[in-house]
């Protein structure tokens, strides 16, 4: 009788047995289409220490009831970073687990903030867009609309449309494959003259008066409020793969260096949250954030990989005042407390490159 696992025998094996597919390649979106995301998770306290703590995300109010009162919540809530990686992570199955990259985002809204461990999830995607990719002959691009609901109340907890670049089964003729714009004859990226301020003018500290003096101070020269942050965090087996494995992310790019090594990466790249929440734990650590509001323009710009150093760099584009923190947190430290800033937020690798982009708006606290 033949061994199976004999050298020969299972390599003629494996060649002839069909490979029982995961995931779905471009041609199998279509424009209007939902998906319901089976692999909805509950929120753990676990899995939002786990994540906070990995991406210097160290805001008390996640950490320890006392804080978490002084902010309106019963309970200590999960991170709002852990709460976005949950939902984009059940996602990942029907979406896009086939491969491609995490191009961008547009749109990422909180409906409610302190969202409590225990709420188990339901995600849904609206495919919005499928789209050519003209530069890459073997993708598509595909954007979706993902809202993640609480599966008990059906309360919206958080929506967003992202884009991706998705493998297409039957890759099309194109031309320039992998060239970009701006690209010179020798392959060397032409850089354009920088048009920055003159000035960057860092807040003296992290309230929302702080933010609205700074931007105060550079109105009517030619200043801008931007800054960069001390921290950086090496990407190492932890942030790469235990983090979107356990928000039950399965995009490959994260844990399977096999399937990584015959891709443009090269290798297992990081997951674009992961490389957004350090960034933005960097900027939080020099702020005093009451809560979310809102990002949009999210760019995933380049490869972050094992050993790249993630560091942060912020922009403060507005401070408004607001009463929205009345309806986002009720209790002691909400609506008269808080300012509304946005920021544009940049994550850099140890050679200075940009990897991540966007813009935030939170909630800041006021000077008591
Ligand atoms: C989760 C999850 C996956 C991940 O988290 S993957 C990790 C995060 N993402 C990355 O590391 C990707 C970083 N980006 C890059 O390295 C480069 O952008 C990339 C993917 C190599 C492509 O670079 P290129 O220079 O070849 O091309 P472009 O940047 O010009 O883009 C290719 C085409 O896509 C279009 N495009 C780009 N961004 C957007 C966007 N935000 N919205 C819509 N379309 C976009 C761009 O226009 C190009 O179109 P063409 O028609 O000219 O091909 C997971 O998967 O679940």
């Amino acid at each position: 009788m033949t061994d199976w696992t004999d050298a020969d025998a299972f390599a003629a094996a494996l060649e002839r047995a069909e490979t029982r597919e995961k995931g779905n390649c471009f041609e199998d979106f279509a424009e209007g289409e939902t998906v319901e995301h089976d692999p909805g998770l509950r929120l753990s306290r676990h899995g939002s220490e786990l994540w906070a703590g990995q991406t210097l995300n160290h805001d008390p109010a996640y950490w320890r009831p006392s804080v978490a009162r002084t902010r309106g919540y019963d309970e200590v809530p999960v991170h709002p970073d852990y709460l976005l990686a949950c939902v984009m992570g059940a996602s990942v199955e029907d979406l896009s687990e086939k491969g491609g990259y995490f191009l961008g985002r547009e749109d990422l809204r909180y409906h409610r903030p302190g969202v409590p461990p225990g709420t188990e999830l339901r995600v849904e995607s609206v495919v919005e867009e499928t789209a050519e990719s003209s530069s890459r002959p073997a993708y598509g691009i595909v954007t979706w609309e993902t809202t993640g609901y609480d599966a008990a109340t059906g309360d919206r907890l958080l929506s967003y449309s992202r884009t991706n670049m998705i493998p297409r089964r039957e890759p099309i003729a194109a031309d320039g494959e992998g060239a970009s714009a701006g690209d010179s004859e020798d392959g060397q990226a032409e850089r354009a003259d920088p048009d920055i301020a003159e000035e960057l003018l860092a807040p003296d500290g992290g309230y929302f008066e702080d933010f609205r003096d700074a931007l105060d101070r550079a109105d009517g020269r030619d200043a801008a409020v931007a800054y960069r942050h001390e921290r950086g965090r090496t990407i190492d087996d932890t942030t790469v793969a235990q983090l979107p494995l356990a928000t039950l992310n399965t995009a490959k790019q994260h844990h399977n260096a096999d399937a990584m090594a015959d891709s443009p990466s090269g290798e297992i790249v990081a997951y674009g949250d992961v490389t957004r929440s350090i960034a933005l734990g960097h900027a939080r650590s020099d702020e005093r954030t009451l809560c979310e509001v809102s990002c949009d323009d999210e760019r995933f710009h380049d490869f972050v990989t094992v050993g790249d150093t993630v560091y942060g760099f912020t922009r403060v584009l507005d401070a408004t005042e607001t009463d929205r923190g009345a309806a986002l947190a009720d209790g002691p430290e909400g609506g008269p407390d808080a300012g509304e800033v946005t920021f544009e937020h940049v994550a850099f690798n140890q050679r200075d490159e940009p990897v991540y982009s966007g813009t935030r708006t939170a909630l800041v606290r006021r000077r008591d």
